[in-house]
């Protein structure tokens, strides 16, 4: 596969090596996926309906897990250490997760949101470290003026944007090293899918960001490098101006200029 990401100067971070996923016997829903990810780097994956982004990218968290008959063979380094064979808790730690549809705990305040994933990792904290975690990063994702007078509401008071922010921030609470987004702005107005768009792309100076996307401009505005997915191969990976002008292989030219959707 010819690509143009070795331009990129930045360090690896995240490697899938023969990477395959079964959810059935001898039918791969993601099938021997190699790549390489640089760190603070957005990659965009997409694909036609079923062609194995979701899967892939929840088997950087461990979440593959969930399914109980699923098969997963090959590797996926996380600076060099198999994430496959350490504590999937650690590596939720390294690795956050932010879903399509917002889904902020519904029985806690949007400052026990936040802190979620601290309680879910057993680690204590005192009451000023919580007040600043809380502040931190609800100004990261941008929600702090919005907020800060009614932190102690149900996080599902806020609005739909709001609520998707409210869970980067929860994912980002514990500095993860990687942040996976899976269609993150596909239930969400075009106005708060601007403002997302925009703190993706600031987020980018601290995180590596995966993000699974069905939205070919969003991908085009907001990532540094694609991957275009079918069948569950890699058909193609390189950076998105690359793919955009001048993709290597035919299906991802059909796939972009609609062909097939
Ligand atoms: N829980 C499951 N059990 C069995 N097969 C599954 C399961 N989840 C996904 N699959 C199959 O695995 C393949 C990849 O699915 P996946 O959801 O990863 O695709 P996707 O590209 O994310 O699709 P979409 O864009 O529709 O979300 C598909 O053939 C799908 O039917």
């Amino acid at each position: 596969m010819e690509n143009s990401i070795e331009k990129n100067i930045k360090q690896p971070i995240l490697e899938f090596k023969d990477l395959s996923i079964s959810y059935t016997p001898g039918k791969n829903a993601v099938e021997k996926v190699n790549a390489t990810i640089n760190e603070n780097t957005i990659t965009a994956i997409m694909g036609p309906s079923g062609c194995g982004k979701s899967t892939l990218l929840r088997a950087i968290n461990r979440m593959h897990e969930l399914y109980p008959n699923i098969k997963i063979s090959g590797e996926i380094l996380l600076k060099n250490n198999n994430i496959l064979s350490i504590d999937p808790i650690l590596v939720r730690r390294k690795i956050g997760m932010v879903f399509q549809r917002p889904n902020p705990f519904p029985n806690m305040s949007i400052f026990e949101n936040v802190l979620a994933g601290y309680g879910l990792n057993g680690i204590k904290l005192k009451k000023s470290q919580k007040k600043e975690i809380v502040e931190e990063n609800l100004r990261n994702v941008g929600l702090w003026e919005e907020v800060k007078d009614s932190v102690n509401k149900k996080g599902t008071f806020l609005s739909g944007g709001q609520q998707q922010r409210l869970c980067i921030a929860r994912a980002l609470a514990l500095k993860p090293e990687v942040l996976l987004m899976d269609e993150p702005t596909s239930a969400l107005d075009p106005i708060s899918t601007n403002r997302i768009e925009e703190l993706i792309l600031d987020l980018k100076k601290d995180y590596t960001i995966l993000v699974v996307t069905h939205n070919m401009s969003q991908a085009a505005r907001i990532s540094d490098n694609s991957m275009f997915m079918y069948l569950g191969e890699l058909v193609e990976y390189d950076s998105t101006r690359q793919m955009f002008t001048k993709p290597s292989n035919k299906r991802t030219e059909d796939y972009l200029t609609g062909v097939f959707s």
